[in-house]
């Protein structure tokens, strides 16, 4: 402390501290495994910080400065480190982060670890509430600002601590089995009545003048294939896993489904929620989610077309989301949010299916249709091919492409033979859309994390 009474040495807080007169002392951090040097050695405070940071703070170094805060403070912060690692509360929000920092502390000693805890929540799914659910700093300043309540499908699950929902990190809880009145997109026999339908009232397709509905294109349907209708003696179709595997599977085009315009606006909208590389499915979770992994097979970018970004609540996406429902006859909550994608010369996705094996037994079902969206031409190469059914697509602005991923029989059982790749883009850049639907609402499942 200097004559005019000030600290005039930045000492990270220690003569601050002498001249307020408050007592200094450090919270309790130490290393919990003997382990703990070993294993930082060997990088695993990067490698695995949920738990390092947790149960190695010496070893990893992360430790907080010492802090000039109240005996009151200095305690709660040393409990929390018993679920997460130690964190900093500073800023505009600190007092409400101080408040959940206090209930989730309490939240975790009685309901999580007390003695009368009521829960029967597994020991995986408790070591994901320290670990992908730990207590962290960001997530206690989301807590503090009201994101359980905003953000509700990732916070629940992602920042349960905080939220105090440990009990919706295991998806039996947090998803009840759909209730089985409820209609699905499909009942079996109605996706080839779907595609007849598409196929016949088609405005392109008619002869002589047609009013074009408000919000929808003058567009024309092409087949490439399609399965010969199976009619009983009588009049009815019939409806059998048989005949659906005797007969190829529908894949339709629609040119000008969409208007440059609509097109140029789409890819202008990926652009603003940023185009990524493209990931697959990849492992479970303890929480039943599904994570994301690079692969080798897809090497094109993506941007999702979600509410966060302002997207989907976009007057020329709900119009083309509207226009999607209106042709399939599914209602547009059955809908993924668009997938935009972008490939530069060279990038593709190598054959693969679009149905999602686990989604079968999920809140949302099964992925039924791909209705893929074409948002440029191509100069070169590009093409959508389903090597077994010998077809191709090639790219232009504003032509669709409908498949199934599922039997006309059984809608909620894959269909093997819609496999398809996206061929290497040759010269140009390609852009498109996948809208995939589901059996059912997607969009429901999807905000309560049941997808
Ligand atoms: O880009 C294409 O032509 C198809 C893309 C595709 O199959 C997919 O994203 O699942
Ligand atoms: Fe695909």
């Amino acid at each position: 402390i200097d004559e005019e009474g000030e600290c005039s040495l930045d000492d990270g807080g220690s003569c601050e501290a002498q001249k307020n007169g408050s007592r200094r002392r450090q919270p309790k951090c130490a290393d919990k495994e003997e382990e703990c040097g070993t294993w930082a050695k060997a990088g695993e405070c990067t490698n695995n910080p949920n738990y390092m940071l947790v149960n190695c703070p010496i070893s990893c170094d992360s430790c907080p400065e010492p802090l000039d805060l109240p005996e009151e403070i200095l305690d709660l912060l040393d409990r929390v480190s018993n679920y997460g690692p130690y964190q900093r509360v500073e800023g505009v929000d600190s007092e409400k982060t101080i408040d959940v920092v206090r209930k989730t502390v309490a939240y975790m000693e009685n309901e999580i670890y007390g003695e009368d805890a009521s829960h029967e929540l597994s020991e995986e799914i408790l070591e994901d509430a320290r670990g992908v659910a730990l207590i962290n700093q960001l997530e206690t300043n989301r807590a503090a600002i009201g994101e359980c309540e905003a953000n509700k499908a990732y916070m629940k699950v992602k920042c349960a601590p905080s939220c105090q929902t440990c009990d919706m990190i295991d998806i039996d809880n947090r998803c009840p089995p759909l209730d089985e009145s409820v209609r699905p997109g499909l009942l079996p026999g109605e996706l080839n009545s779907m595609f007849e339908r598409i196929v016949e009232t088609a405005p392109g397709n008619q002869t002589g003048e047609v009013e074009i509905a408000s919000g929808m294109t003058n567009y024309t349907v092409h087949v490439h294939s399609r399965p010969e209708p199976q009619i009983e003696k009588g009049q009815q179709p019939i409806i059998s896993k048989a005949v659906d595997k005797e007969q190829p599977p529908w894949v339709i085009t629609f040119e000008n489904f969409l208007t440059e315009d609509e097109c140029t606006h789409m890819i202008e909208q990926g652009r603003k929620a940023e185009y990524e590389r493209s990931e697959d499915v990849g492992e479970v979770q303890a929480d039943g989610s599904y994570d994301s992994v690079r692969s080798t097979g897809r090497t094109s970018e993506n941007a999702w077309c979600s509410f966060r970004d302002g997207c989907r609540n976009d007057t020329i996406v709900e119009l083309v989301h509207d226009r999607i429902a209106k042709v399939t006859g599914i209602g547009a909550n059955h809908s993924e949010d668009f997938q935009i994608l972008k490939y530069e010369p060279g990038q593709f996705y190598r054959q693969h299916h679009d149905y999602i094996e686990h989604q079968r037994d999920r809140r949302c079902g099964p992925r039924v249709l791909t209705f893929f969206l074409y948002l440029s031409d191509v100069e070169e190469g590009g093409a959508t091919n389903f090597p077994k059914l010998g077809i191709a697509v090639k790219p232009k602005v504003g032509r669709a492409l409908l498949w199934p991923s599922v039997l006309n029989s059984e809608p909620r059982n894959k269909d093997g033979r819609t496999d398809h790749e996206a061929q290497d883009v040759i010269a140009g850049v390609k852009y498109g859309a996948n809208a995939w639907i589901h059996l059912h609402d997607y969009q429901a499942a999807q905000e309560e994390g049941c997808t």
